[in-house]
């Protein structure tokens, strides 16, 4: 199943123009001569680890972890790694050591993240990807992704799969704003008025993919109201609840 989705994959056409356009209108794309090379080294990633079964069970577990700016992800998903072996791969992390990098790509990334917009998905996809592929984990928590459809539709045609679940850490906006306020890790978007821009792309962009995966039974609803400690508390419940 899981390497037929892949073999699938290989034979799929680009993304839309619609699916493309729905975070915003600038296109990146792989190079042509990138994209089935990027996909045979996942196809082979996804199938090297096959049991005796045929090895079509050993996909990663994948949690997709979302909620508003300031909710709480970051901080819930260390303690998920910690205490259920899953790794943890943050997209703002990711996007924000591209920048670090000094390449071309990170200082468009790094305007965007200034102006409260997200990347363009193929960017934010393939760094996931090749962060999936070196940590090789078999579980995952990838945080803060995706924020938009353009990014759930690429993540789906890219990798060539769903998460398994996704947790969506609900907290009211002045919290929110309360807390990115007081963060004080020097983050270029934590002011005022990027984090008012990025709560108006979390309603607009974020909540529709939400709601997507509640329609398919995907989502669980976590109060981020409390301390962190509280929190991990219902976070713990779900977890020991799941089959890893
Ligand atoms: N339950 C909590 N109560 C108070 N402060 C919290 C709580 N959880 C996290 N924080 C603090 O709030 C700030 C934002 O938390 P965190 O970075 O985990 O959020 P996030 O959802 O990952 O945000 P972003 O989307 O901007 O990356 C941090 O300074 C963190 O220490
Ligand atoms: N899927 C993503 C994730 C993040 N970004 C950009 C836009 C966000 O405001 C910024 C910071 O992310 P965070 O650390 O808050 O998760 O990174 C994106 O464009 N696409
Ligand atoms: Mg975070």
């Amino acid at each position: 199943m899981w390497r037929r989705r892949v073999g699938a994959l290989l034979r799929s056409p680009r993304t839309s123009s619609s699916a493309s356009s729905a975070c915003q209108s600038r296109r990146h794309h792989l190079l042509p001569s990138e994209e089935p090379l990027a996909l045979n080294r996942l196809a082979r990633l996804f199938t090297s680890q096959a049991g005796s079964d045929g090895g079509d069970t050993q996909k990663p577990f994948i949690a997709f972890v979302l909620g508003g700016p300031g909710s709480g992800k970051g901080t819930q998903c260390t303690k998920i790694a910690s205490d259920f072996g899953f790794a943890h791969l943050s997209a703002g992390d990711i996007l924000r050591h591209e920048i670090a990098s000094g390449s071309e790509k990170g200082e468009l990334i790094l305007e965007i993240i200034k102006e409260g917009r997200i990347v363009p998905s193929e960017i934010t996809v393939e760094l996931i990807r090749k962060a999936m592929e070196m940590n090789n984990a078999k579980r995952v928590l990838i945080d803060g992704f995706p924020r938009c459809e353009e990014n759930r539709i690429a993540f789906e045609r890219i990798v060539g799969t769903e998460p398994d679940i996704v947790i969506f850490f609900d907290c009211p906006e002045d919290e929110m704003v309360k807390r990115l306020l007081g963060r004080n890790q020097g983050r270029v978007d934590d002011n005022i008025e990027t984090i008012k821009k990025r709560l108006k792309v979390f309603e607009s962009l974020n909540i529709p993919v939400v709601d997507y995966y509640s329609s398919r039974g995907k989502v669980h609803k976590i109060n981020a109201t409390g301390t962190a400690d509280e929190i991990f508390e219902a976070v713990r419940r779900l977890f020991s609840s799941l089959r890893l």
